[in-house]
């Protein structure tokens, strides 16, 4: 059956839908919300294409779009403004004007960058996202963040652009690797610790790989629920929505740092992990916590530590963080499950509460 869940903003609503077989019905559902679009930008990657573009392709001409498919190389690094620009010169090749709208057609690469040049082409093109891995399933499809990455950092240039409609088929999580299925899984686990203990004994009956699939929809459909209501409480990032950023501190800067060796979510895991051992050990996080986290993510084979933790290039790309405000890091802990708190350190006290809470302890 066809789930919706609906995101409510002060400028627009918009669906999450979600369905086991929804790619039979894209052309419907994306001419509901676009009336009056004809041309469509569909973007995706050099895996996802082969996969899945021609079906969806057939479902939009159906529904009397005139599709024009734009395939970038699969990877992190076609998050950047050289991909973007290229993207430009292939809308304004084509003919691209401001009717027409914009598709992204994988994970959460293709839907920051596509999100990106949807937001920023002629001002603004209309937009859908359809996640295809477990990642973009359960997060970045969501919420309207979208990026590109510099040298300096990820997600350095971007927006906030809402979609017009989220439309999620669990069921293009069976062509996903088991790599990029355990670190979208990383993300789940960072809602779970967040949201409630409801949602953390949801994904305590995830202990092996196949539980992720085989409890796909229920950790799609919790997530999407959980940061919806996060989104709607505070779209543009102002305070709580702070809190999506648990174990992304640390693990944007070690993803950044590893120059593409790790994935999003498996940066994310050592990030949660790490500081949650910081901030136990610190007194602020409860005793066993850190050990529930590595629980949870070792049973899926996540990673949990990393050498970059306490090199100089980790500070220098956290002194970059976007939650910095006056010289200070606005540092996501845990006081329980469910109970997400902020600790704003000075950046000048990060290397020492580092070594004295984490280093020291090895
Ligand atoms: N905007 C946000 O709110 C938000 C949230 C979380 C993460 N992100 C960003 O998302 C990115 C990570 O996303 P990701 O983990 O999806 O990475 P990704 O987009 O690189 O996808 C992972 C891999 O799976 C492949 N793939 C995707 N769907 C597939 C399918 N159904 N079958 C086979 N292969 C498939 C891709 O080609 C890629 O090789 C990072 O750049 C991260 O910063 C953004
Ligand atoms: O949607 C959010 O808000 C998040 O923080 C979700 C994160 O999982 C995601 O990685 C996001 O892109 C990080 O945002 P950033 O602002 O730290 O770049
Ligand atoms: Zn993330």
């Amino acid at each position: 059956m066809l789930q919706e869940i609906e995101v409510k903003l002060p400028q627009k609503n918009y669906p999450i839908y979600i369905e086991n077989g929804l790619f039979t019905q894209i052309g419907t559902l994306v001419r509901k919300h676009w009336a009056k679009v004809q041309q469509v930008a569909l973007i995706s990657d050099s895996n996802v294409t082969p996969l899945y573009a021609e079906k969806v392709r057939i479902q939009l001409a159906n529904a009397g779009f005139q599709v024009y498919l734009y395939t970038v190389t699969a990877g992190e690094a076609a998050k950047s403004l050289g991909v973007a620009s290229l993207l430009y010169d292939e809308l304004l090749g084509d003919g691209f004007t401001r009717g027409a709208g914009v598709i992204a057609l994988g994970g959460g690469v293709v839907g920051d960058l596509a999100g990106f040049v949807a937001s920023t082409f002629m001002r603004g093109l209309a937009f859908i996202q359809i996640p295809t891995s477990l990642l973009a399933q359960v997060d970045s499809s969501v919420g309207g963040k979208t990026a590109v990455d510099l040298p300096a950092g990820k997600n350095l240039v971007g927006t906030f652009y809402q979609p017009d409609a989220v439309l999620i088929d669990p069921a293009t999580l069976t062509t996903l690797s088991q790599r990029y299925l355990v670190e979208g899984y990383a993300e789940v686990v960072k809602m779970a610790a967040i949201a409630s203990t409801n949602f953390w004994q949801l994904i305590e009956q995830v202990q092996s790989v196949p539980a992720i699939i085989e409890h796909a929809e229920a950790l799609i459909k919790a997530s999407v629920t959980f940061k919806a209501k996060i989104v709607m409480a505070d779209e543009k990032e102002s305070g709580l929505r702070q809190i999506l950023n648990f174990g992304h501190t640390f693990g944007h800067a070690i993803e950044a740092g590893a120059n593409g060796a790790l994935a999003h979510g498996e940066a994310v895991s050592i990030g949660m992990v790490s500081l949650t051992q910081c901030f136990e050990h610190a007194g602020l996080t409860p005793a066993g916590l850190t050990a529930k986290l590595r629980h949870q993510l070792t049973a899926v084979g996540l990673p949990l530590t990393s050498d970059l933790i306490g090199q100089a290039d980790f500070y220098n790309r956290i002194a970059k963080d976007k939650k910095n405000h006056n010289g200070r890091v606005n540092m996501i802990y845990l006081k329980a499950i469910g109970q997400p708190a902020i600790y704003p350190l000075a950046l000048t006290d990060l290397p020492d509460f580092v070594s004295q809470h984490l280093l020291e302890e090895k």
